[in-house]
């Protein structure tokens, strides 16, 4: 998903194909969710802190039809401490289809090291969990 920062905000569009259906013609409720964690994701580059989703909360508004153009939104609402809040939208048009709101819990880069895939060398010169 390419996405594109606006103002503190991070922006991208998205058309979801036959491989997200959920019900016939419609988009599954994960790809849904999964979409709007991505986008958090980004925020998380614009922010250059490195952390994880620790809650993630999809309020399904209307069906989102496949093969048609979403509108995404998101952006960081409040900091506290380790956790940073979130929150995002996708629209199809003028309609909102989804809100989401989460939770991230800021780590170290060792976090994601313990995988054993290198991570990225810019996540490397971002604050980790103890930048506050
Ligand atoms: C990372 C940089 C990303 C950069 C993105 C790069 C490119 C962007 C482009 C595209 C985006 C692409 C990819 C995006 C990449 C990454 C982001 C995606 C996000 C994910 O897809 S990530 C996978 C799913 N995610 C997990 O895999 C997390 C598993 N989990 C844990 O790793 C631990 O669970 C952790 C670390 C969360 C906490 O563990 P911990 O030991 O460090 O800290 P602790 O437990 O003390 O919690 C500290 C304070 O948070 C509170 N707290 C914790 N959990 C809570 C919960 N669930 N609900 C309510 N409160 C909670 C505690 O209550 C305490 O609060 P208090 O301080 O007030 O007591």
């Amino acid at each position: 998903m390419q996405m594109q920062a606006v103002d503190g905000e991070v922006h991208a569009d998205l058309t979801l194909d036959g491989r997200m259906e959920g019900a016939p013609g419609l988009a599954h409720g994960g790809a849904i969710a999964a979409a709007l964690d991505d986008l958090f994701g980004g925020v998380l580059v614009l922010l250059e802190t490195p952390a994880v989703t620790a809650r993630l909360n999809v309020e399904y508004r209307l069906p989102v039809p496949l093969h048609t153009p979403l509108h995404l939104v998101a952006r960081c609402t409040a900091t506290e401490g380790r956790k940073l809040h979130m929150a995002g939208t996708m629209s199809a048009g003028e309609a909102i289809v989804a809100e989401a709101s989460a939770m991230f819990v800021r780590v170290e880069i060792a976090h994601f090291e313990a995988s054993g895939v290198p991570v990225p060398d810019a996540w490397r010169s971002w604050g980790g969990a103890a930048r506050g």
